[in-house]
C-alpha cells in the first residue's frame, strides 16, 4: 500500500475512503504545516492531501531534490498556496476539487451581499449590546438588493453561480469583468476594464483565483471608481484585494460597505478593518457545510485513487 499523509483532520467518511486504498496518516492539528514538515512529507510519503495554508513554495520543492511524493491532492479548488509549476519540475502532480465548492461559495457571496447591503452584522451587534431602542421608520436603513446591478470579477464556476442567484433570485442586472467572453443563458454584459465596471455597479464581487497574476487586482483605483453607495464583496482570496486601499475606502466612507470572507494575511485581520462598522467579516466560511466538506474530501480521494490505479487524474491542475 502507498503511504498517504493528510495534513488536517477530515470527516470520518473521507478518512475511511482513504484507508481503503492507502496506508493513511492523519495529522491531528488544524495549523498549517511548518517549513520543516512541508519538506518532511515530500520526502516520506507517496502522496499528500494538503489544504490551503500549507504553503508549498518553489523553495520547498527545490529543497527536496528527489521527493518520494508524487501527488499533492489538494482539499479545495484554490491552489495558490502551491507553486504548481515548481511541483511539476519536481515530478509532482497537483489536483484540486472544482465543482464541489461552487454552490456553497456562491451562497456565501450572496450572504455577504445581503449582510453588507442590509447592515445585518451591525444590527446583530446592536441587539447583542442591549442598546436597541425598538423599530422606527428610519432605523438602520441599508440598500435594497433587488433589481440592482452586480459586477462580477472572474466569471468562472463560482462567478456564474453568483450571477444566476443574482439574476433569477433578485432580478439583478449582471455585469462581469473577464479575460474572455462567457456565454450565459441571460443577458450579462462584459467589461474589459475593471474600473469601468466598478463605476456602474451597486455591488462588486471578486471570485478570481488568488496568486501573483491577480494580486491587488482590486486596488485604490477600483474603490475610487465605485459609487458611494456601492458594496464590495470578496469570496476569492485575500491577496486579490489591496487591503490597505480597502480600509481607506471604508474609513473615508467612499463606498457603502464591504463583506469579506478572505483576508490578505489570514488569519490576521487588520485592527483597522475590525474597528469599522461598515464591513462584515466572516472567517473563510465559503465551503463550511458538512455536505460540502465531505464532497471536497471525496473528490480529493478520487484523485488519489486514480493515481494509485495509474489512470488519469480527474482534476489535475499541472502535468509532469
Ligand atoms: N471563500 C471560500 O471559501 C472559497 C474561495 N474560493 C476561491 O474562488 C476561486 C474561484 O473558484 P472557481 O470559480 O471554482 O474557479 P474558476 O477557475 O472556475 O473561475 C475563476 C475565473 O476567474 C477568471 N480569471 C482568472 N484570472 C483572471 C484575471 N486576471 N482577470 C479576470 N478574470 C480572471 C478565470 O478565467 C475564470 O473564469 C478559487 O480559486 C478560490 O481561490 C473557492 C472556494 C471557496
Ligand atoms: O476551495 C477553496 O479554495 C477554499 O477556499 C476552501 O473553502
Amino acid at each position: 500500500m502507498k503511504k498517504l499523509f493528510i495534513t488536517r483532520p477530515l470527516p470520518e467518511s473521507v478518512l475511511s475512503a482513504a484507508r481503503e486504498v492507502f496506508d493513511t496518516s492523519v495529522r491531528q492539528s488544524n495549523l498549517p504545516l511548518s517549513a520543516h514538515d512541508l519538506r518532511w512529507v515530500l520526502r516520506e510519503y507517496d502522496v499528500v492531501l494538503p489544504t490551503l495554508g500549507d504553503i508549498f513554495s518553489a523553495e520547498v520543492f527545490e529543497d527536496v531534490p528527489d521527493p518520494r511524493c508524487k501527488l499533492l491532492a489538494n482539499f479545495g479548488v484554490g491552489y495558490n498556496h502551491i507553486d504548481v509549476a515548481a511541483a511539476a519540475r519536481s515530478g509532482i502532480l497537483v489536483s484540486n476539487t472544482p465543482g464541489a465548492v461552487t454552490d456553497a461559495t456562491a451562497d456565501t457571496a450572496l450572504l455577504l451581499m445581503l449582510m453588507s447591503a442590509r447592515r445585518a452584522a451591525e444590527g446583530e451587534r446592536l441587539v447583542r449590546s442591549g442598546a436597541w431602542e425598538g423599530w422606527h421608520p428610519t432605523q438602520m436603513l441599508g440598500m435594497h438588493l433587488s433589481r440592482k446591478t452586480v459586477g462580477i470579477i472572474g466569471l468562472g464556476r463560482i462567478g456564474q453561480a453568483i450571477a444566476q442567484r443574482c439574476f433569477y433570485g433578485f432580478g439583478m442586472r449582471v455585469r462581469y469583468f473577464s479575460r474572455t467572453p462567457k456565454m450565459m443563458e441571460f443577458d450579462a454584459r462584459r467589461f474589459e476594464s475593471l474600473t469601468e465596471m466598478a463605476r456602474e455597479v451597486d455591488v462588486l464581487v471578486a471570485c478570481v483565483p488568488g496568486g501573483p497574476e491577480t494580486r491587488h487586482l482590486v486596488g485604490a483605483d477600483v474603490f475610487h471608481a465605485m459609487q458611494p453607495h456601492a458594496h464590495f464583496v470578496n469570496v476569492s482570496r485575500g491577496d486579490v484585494v489591496d487591503e490597505t486601499a480597502l480600509v481607506a475606502a471604508l474609513q473615508d466612507r467612499r463606498i457603502g460597505g464591504a463583506g469579506l470572507d478572505v483576508y490578505e494575511h489570514e488569519p490576521k485581520v487588520p485592527d483597522a478593518l475590525r474597528a469599522l462598522d461598515n464591513v462584515t467579516l466572516l472567517p473563510h466560511l465559503g465551503t463550511a457545510a458538512h455536505e460540502v466538506r465531505n464532497s471536497m474530501g471525496m473528490m480529493a480521494i478520487d484523485n488519489l485513487k486514480a493515481f494509485a490505479a495509474s489512470t488519469p487524474l480527474p482534476n489535475a491542475v499541472n502535468a509532469v
